[in-house]
């Protein structure tokens, strides 16, 4: 009933919420949070407190001025045993006067790289009371006489996180294919520079260089929704048999994830900075959209979990893996590939062959990585020392286990859907799935080189592969950005703007600056004279 008394008021908004996790001194560590929820059976009630300056809750979203609840983390004790985080829903503000609650501190955490608008803010408890139904009780529940009855699952309690990188994964999407609309509509109205001395400016679409910065993004784009659209089935296929008590499904669901979420935020962050730097000095102008949209994606590099820690969680999977099936037990569907004992095949420059390959490359990152763990715990290293010692391998493991589920996925799902598309829309929609299998192979190669027969003529071949794509996908770049249909008002940018009226549009955006509003500003005289009269 804890469903039916909170979510409808959530959904029609008499209740705004955040989600209240990150401390001042933990985000990664959940099992390290300091809040505490002390249950008092005599009142039937839950203490929160925050016993330190570093168990202040800090980042929460809205948390400064907007929310008036949230979900709050906390370390439950019950008859004096910590049973470790659990979820808390908190009424944290009046809901007529918006007025902090007596025993909430709560306010702004101050200026961010970028996110100005989701008011950030930082929640601190001073022994403040919550009846016993504040705990969220699916999973877990104290009863009224404080006796703790434990989740089927620990693990579930981090759900909501899954979802969210779940969701990430589509997000990431999006905001490639708002930078990618920016960068190369910008692209198509901007001409400069004279190779051809009697010729006129080209455009700077046409620089091999610019293409090569920007038909990736756009490519990424449809292949992290393709991925996004098969994470969110998996999801749903997961959180039904979780529904039902079955939780086999859900450690992969969690690595994929995981993997899927560092990966595509850390591409898109570094390819909306590469589209901000392809648009010159317009790119750096915040009124093109490009700054704010990289402050966006660079942050979700770091929230939802941070990238290397998540990455260091598909590892452990994947090693758990590499140890099962060695032991001959089966593996998960995203998993089986390692078990591929083989002989490497010969290379061929073909789709199937890259994607083969990036699978031998993982395969062989996370048996180095076993093996390495190994000889270090045989020579009396501490399973944790080895593993610290090896994170630097796990982590690429983890990045090349990642590149091919895409991969695969990118070129699965656009076959599949191909059939149904007109032969002019799946040719284009192949051309990006080629391009982006083969811009990896090429940023890749050492691995390649290492763990599968290319050879050097096979290189030479995939970057003129490489080239000739680029070339051909040049003349519906612009249609391709259109398709995405987003709106001016959506794209928010001088540069992206579906009119192309860049230069007026910047001018427009410059002449409302309250600078502009005289012509000789108030710090002249206030400044500058006295300096230049010596005075200051
Ligand atoms: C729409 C878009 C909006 C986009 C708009 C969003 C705006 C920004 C909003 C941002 C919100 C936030 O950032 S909210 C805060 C986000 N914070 C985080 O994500 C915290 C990240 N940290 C963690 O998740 C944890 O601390 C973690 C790193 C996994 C370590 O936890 P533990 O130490 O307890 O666990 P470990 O010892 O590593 O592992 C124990 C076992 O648990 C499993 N395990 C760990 N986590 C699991 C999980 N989530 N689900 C299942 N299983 C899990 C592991 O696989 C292990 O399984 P075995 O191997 O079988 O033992
Ligand atoms: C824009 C934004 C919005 C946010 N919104 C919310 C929100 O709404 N609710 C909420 O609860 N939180 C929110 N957060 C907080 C976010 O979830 C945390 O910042 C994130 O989980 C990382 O934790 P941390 O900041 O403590 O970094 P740390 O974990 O301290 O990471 C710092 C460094 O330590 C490294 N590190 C940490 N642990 C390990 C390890 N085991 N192995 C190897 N390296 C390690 C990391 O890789 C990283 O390089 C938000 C953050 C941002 C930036």
């Amino acid at each position: 009933e804890q469903q039916e008394k909170w979510v409808p008021r959530a959904v029609n908004m008499e209740i705004i919420g955040t989600y209240a996790q990150t401390e001042l001194g933990h985000g990664t560590f959940l099992r390290g949070l300091e809040t505490t929820a002390t249950y008092d059976p005599n009142t039937e009630e839950f203490v929160l407190n925050s016993p330190t300056l570093t168990a202040y809750k800090w980042w929460p979203g809205g948390l400064a001025h907007t929310a008036n609840h949230c979900v709050v983390v906390a370390q439950l004790h019950s008859k004096g045993v910590n049973h470790g985080v659990h979820p808390f829903i908190v009424q944290i503000r009046d809901e007529d006067t918006h007025m902090p609650l007596p025993g909430v501190k709560v306010g702004e955490i101050g200026p961010k790289l970028s996110f100005s608008t989701a008011n950030n803010g930082f929640l601190g408890f001073d022994n403040f009371r919550v009846p016993r139904d504040s705990m969220l009780m699916k999973n877990a529940q104290v009863l009224k006489d404080g006796t703790y009855v434990k989740s089927r699952l620990s693990k579930l309690t981090y759900g909501t996180m899954v979802f969210i990188r779940v969701m990430i994964v589509t997000d990431m999407a999006y905001y490639l294919s708002v930078g990618a609309t920016i960068a190369i509509r910008y692209s198509a109205v901007r001409h400069q520079s004279k190779p051809k001395e009697n010729e006129p400016e080209p455009q700077i679409l046409d620089y091999v260089t610019q293409q090569h910065k920007l038909f990736i993004a756009l490519a990424s784009s449809h292949a992290f929704r393709v991925t996004g659209q098969w994470l969110w089935t998996t999801f749903v296929r997961v959180n039904k048999a979780l529904t039902s008590g079955n939780a086999d499904t859900l450690p992969e669901l969690h690595a994929v994830a995981c993997c899927l979420k560092a990966v595509t935020t850390r591409d898109a962050a570094s390819m909306v900075e590469a589209c901000r730097m392809s648009c010159g000095g317009h790119g750096y102008m915040t009124s093109s959209y490009l700054p704010i949209l990289y402050g966006i994606t660079t942050a979700a590099c770091t929230y939802e979990g941070e990238n290397t820690v998540l990455l260091l969680q598909t590892a452990r999977s994947l090693v758990k893996a590499w140890q099962k099936g060695s032991k001959g037990k089966p593996l998960s569907p995203t998993e089986a590939y390692l078990m591929d004992k083989s002989p490497v095949p010969k290379w061929e420059n073909t789709l199937d062959g890259i994607i083969a390959g990036f699978r031998r490359v993982s395969a062989g990152k996370v048996q180095d990585c076993v093996s390495k763990i190994d000889k270090l715990v045989k020579m009396g290293t501490s399973y944790e020392d080895a593993w610290n010692q090896t994170s630097v391998r796990l982590v690429a493991a983890s990045e090349a286990h990642s590149r091919a589920v895409i991969l695969a996925t990118f070129r699965a799902e656009v076959s599949r859907a191909a059939a149904a598309l007109s032969p002019p829309l799946a040719r284009v929609l192949h051309q990006l799935v080629h391009l982006y299998t083969v811009y990896w192979a090429l940023e890749r190669v050492g691995d390649l080189l290492l763990y599968t027969s290319i050879a050097e003529r096979d290189v030479q071949e995939l970057q003129q592969q490489y080239e000739d794509l680029l070339q051909k996908i040049r003349p519906n770049t612009v249609g391709l950005v259109d398709a995405f249909d987003l709106r001016d008002e959506i794209l928010n940018s001088t540069l992206g703007a579906y009119d192309g009226r860049v230069y007026e549009r910047l001018m427009e955006e410059a002449l409302k600056s309250p600078l502009n509003a005289e012509p000789v500003n108030q710090s002249f005289h206030k400044y500058l004279k006295p300096f230049m009269q010596g005075k200051l």
